[in-house]
């Protein structure tokens, strides 16, 4: 099999580098009171998910876009894209002059709270790594994705971690088997500045936060124990998110009906995560969802899968 390794070695660079970025689920989300920079403190535990976004860069001299796949009529082409923002980013912190194409292809539901944009982002930084040839670690991949959005460098990093500080300082959690989820998707998005902002008129000022990781559902990660882990499962924004699209009560509650171990808003929402006791299960969770009709669609995933990576 020829690799880009391989290809490297024997002085040919690739015309066309193809990655995958996985989207997320936040296991729980403690939110602490804003910061004067406009961001909050978090401690939440992030968990990679098998929805990809794909993209596929090419060679250029300059930086185009192309997004397809579902929601791509949502996505801005324009120089607000979270993926030619890191491209632009990692152009300037490398001091490379080249441009290039990046074909999209969304996997992952847009605004739904499960960081699409963020996986785009990720892919971008590593595609252009190696068809640019910079060859950065990394730890310094990371520092770029963090000044890209406080999600990037979970998409980047991808399994199961524990993110402080604005979610981007991450410490790999440790993690026994495969957890099988059942997401419903709302037609209309939520966006995430108007969820915290919510958050911020409706919680108390002086609310705790705590030291780390909650204890319990750590435990049921490195026991593989799903049950354990449903019960864990927490989100402070979730409130905010109900509040701003109330339909979701509704849709939490079918997940419930249908027996998910646990049921909770993925981070600023609006996607409802339900999860299952095996695959079967979560599938049955989602034809539950699909019958009672109350989203737009569902789809099934496990956790945890790898960050992004190159794949051709
Ligand atoms: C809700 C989460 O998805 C949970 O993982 C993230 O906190 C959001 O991460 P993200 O979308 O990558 O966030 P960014 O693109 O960096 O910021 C978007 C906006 O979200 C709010 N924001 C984000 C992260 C954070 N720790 N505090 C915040 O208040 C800010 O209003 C910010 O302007
Ligand atoms: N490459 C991109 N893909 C998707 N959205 C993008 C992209 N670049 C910029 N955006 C903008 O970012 C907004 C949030 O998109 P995204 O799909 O990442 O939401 P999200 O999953 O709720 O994010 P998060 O969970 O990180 O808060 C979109 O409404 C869109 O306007």
């Amino acid at each position: 099999m020829t690799t880009l390794k391989h290809l490297s070695s024997v002085g040919v660079s690739p015309r066309s580098v193809l990655v995958r970025a996985p989207g997320k689920v936040n296991l729980s989300l403690h939110v602490g009171p804003v910061g004067e920079d406009g961001y909050h403190p978090l401690v939440t535990v992030f968990q990679a998910v098998s929805l990809y976004e794909e993209v596929v860069a090419t060679v250029s001299d300059t930086f185009t876009l192309e997004v397809l796949g579902p929601g791509a009529e949502l996505v801005p082409t324009d120089d607000t894209n979270l993926a030619l923002r890191a491209a632009r980013a990692l152009a300037e912190h490398t001091g490379v002059r080249q441009g290039a194409h990046l074909e999209i292809i969304k996997g992952v539901p847009v605004a739904g709270g499960m960081a699409g944009g963020s996986a785009d982002a990720a892919a971008t930084l590593v595609a252009l790594d190696a068809l640019w040839g910079t060859g950065l670690g990394r730890e310094e991949l990371s520092s770029v994705a963090a000044r890209l959005g406080a999600d990037v460098p979970f998409a980047l990093a991808g399994h199961t971690a524990v993110g402080t500080g604005r979610g981007d300082t991450l410490t790999p959690a440790m993690v026994h088997g495969q957890f099988h989820w059942a997401f419903a998707l709302r037609s209309a998005g939520l966006s995430t500045p108007a969820v915290f902002q919510h958050f911020d008129s409706v919680a108390d000022p002086g609310h705790d936060m705590p030291d780390g990781a909650d204890t319990e559902l750590m435990a049921a990660l490195r026991a593989g124990d799903a049950e354990r882990l449903g019960r864990a499962l927490s989100n402070d924004l979730e409130g905010s998110a109900l509040d701003l699209a109330p339909d979701l009560a509704e849709t939490m509650a079918v997940a419930r009906s249908a027996g998910a171990l646990g049921v909770v808003v993925s981070g600023s929402g609006p996607t409802v995560a339900a999860l299952g006791r095996s695959r079967q299960h979560a599938l049955a969770i989602a034809a539950a969802l699909t019958i009672a009709g109350v989203c737009e669609s569902v789809v099934c995933a496990s956790g945890p899968v790898p960050g992004a990576r190159v794949v051709g």
